[in-house]
């Protein structure tokens, strides 16, 4: 575990990757480019000796922010600097040599691995390019002796056979084949290495042991990792550190206990619950996240995660209850949704006794809303649906409930009470919209 003084060994700031989709030539006559911002401005740091742990759904850019800040691609923005150098600055020459000191290992063994190459190849490669083994003068052996008893040290040291060198990878088991990357990667001796899910592809009961042994290495060489992976529970067994990425931004970082234990951004707690058998020291509420992360093209507006949140805040001028106003909010999105039509809202009509009912009773809107005028306006917005008239529905859903989450961009700020979290529940400036404000901003005389 490090202790988080002096310079930190990688330090991210502003970092943007956003590729460009329909690269033909006929796209770009026809202007149908579309820019998928996969990652959106994040600021990390990374401090020696540290795993940090990166998680999110599939889809919200951990890759792409791995492989930018190491430079297997080039970001379309924002900087990288290692122990201080600026790695978007270096030439191919000046990164090349700078990879002796940042390696990546990636989520599938299968695909990582030439096939043609012995494993004496595939983890040799690595010396001969880096040009690793120096030479010494009372060293007699030949440099190809020592090259062979340096990758079989290798494989020892990753738990294989030095016997092993000859074979090709398909003689080998997934767990198998992670350790031949992770000796691969461990070749070129690196102080930094980006863990790309390397565990997701393996069997359960070869999982720990890749997590074990990648723990050990980080004793014996004192390496620093980026350790993505979609699932918590993964993160949390390695990580010293958590940094939780939702749709190109980083939502919440924190160790893993304030971000077990202690109030959470409301995707966290999602994928919290997410964890089948959710660990001892998660305290918060269950919370079941509906639907798919939305497109990186044109992310949503606000708190990008604010049209999947249970928790989005309701509109100040209103008297809602958390859970009312999501339904209600949720509602107003499906209408939104102009590919849904009206199906979408509509319950099956067998069930449908009247409409208004039946579309309460589907979004879990209460039969009558405390506050009597949102009440007028949510019963007027279901006659609409009932005969028809979806625009004026829409329009009406939109022009009386707007959230503070889609207007305002949170910012992932550390407040005195809380760890960074970029949601508006911990801000101040919200506190009195928010039904139950988390403990941070909970007045102290309540508790
Ligand atoms: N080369 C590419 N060109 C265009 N879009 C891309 C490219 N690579 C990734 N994307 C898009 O960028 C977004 C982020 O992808 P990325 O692979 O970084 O996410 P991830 O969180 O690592 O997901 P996964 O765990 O599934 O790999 C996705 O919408 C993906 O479709």
């Amino acid at each position: 575990m490090s202790e988080h003084s002096g310079e930190p060994l990688l330090e991210i700031e502003g970092l943007e990757k956003y590729y460009t989709t329909n690269d033909g030539f006929l796209d770009r006559f026809l202007g149908g480019q579309e820019e998928v911002k996969a990652v959106d401005g994040v600021d990390l740091e990374i401090h020696e000796g540290e795993t940090l742990g990166l998680v999110g759904e599939s889809g919200c850019g951990k890759s792409s922010l791995g492989r930018s800040l190491v430079q297997l691609t080039e970001p379309t923005g924002g900087s990288v600097k290692y122990r201080g150098t600026e790695l978007t600055e270096l030439s191919r020459t000046e990164m090349r040599d700078m990879r002796t000191n940042i390696q990546y290992i990636f989520q599938n063994p299968f695909a990582s691995l030439n096939p043609r190459l012995t494993i004496n190849d595939i983890v040799g490669e690595a010396l001969d390019v880096h040009d690793i083994l120096e030479s010494d003068d009372a060293d007699d052996r030949s440099e190809s002796e020592r090259r062979n008893e340096r990758v079989e040290e290798l494989l020892e040291t990753v738990g294989l056979k030095a016997s092993h060198a000859n074979r090709y990878p398909h003689e080998f088991s997934g767990g198998q084949r992670q350790r031949i990357g992770i000796a691969r990667a461990l070749a070129v001796e690196p102080e930094f290495i980006v863990c790309d899910e390397p565990v997701s592809a393996l069997d359960v009961s070869v999982q720990a042991q890749i997590l074990n042994l990648l723990n050990d290495l980080q004793e014996e060489f004192n390496l620093s990792y980026l350790f993505i992976a979609h699932d918590l529970s993964v993160v949390e067994h390695v990580a010293d550190r958590i940094a939780v990425m939702y749709l190109g931004n980083i939502v919440e970082t924190g160790d893993p206990e304030e971000v077990f234990s202690g109030d959470s951004h409301p995707y966290t707690e999602a994928l919290l619950s997410a964890i089948p058998e959710p660990d001892p020291l998660w305290e918060g509420d269950r919370v079941i996240l509906e639907g798919t992360v939305p497109s990186p093209i044109d992310p949503p507006s606000g708190c990008r995660f604010h049209t999947r949140c249970p928790k989005v805040i309701p509109p100040a001028e209103f008297e809602f209850d958390q859970d009312a106003f999501h339904s209600v909010f949720t509602l107003r999105l499906r209408l939104a949704d102009a590919e849904a039509g009206l199906e979408s809202v509509l319950p099956e009509p067998s069930e449908a006794a009247d409409v208004p009912t039946a579309i309460r009773d589907e979004f879990g809107i209460p039969q009558q809303l405390q506050d009597a005028r949102a009440e007028e306006i949510v019963s007027d917005t279901l006659e609409e649906i009932a005969t028809d008239d979806v625009e004026s529905a829409r329009e009406r859903l939109e022009s009386a409930f707007t959230t503070p989450c889609e207007t305002d961009r949170p910012t992932l700020e550390a407040g005195e009470k809380h760890h960074p979290i970029a949601c508006h529940r911990f801000d101040a400036a919200y506190a009195d919209a928010v039904d139950e404000p988390p403990d941070a901003l909970a007045p102290e005389i309540d508790r």
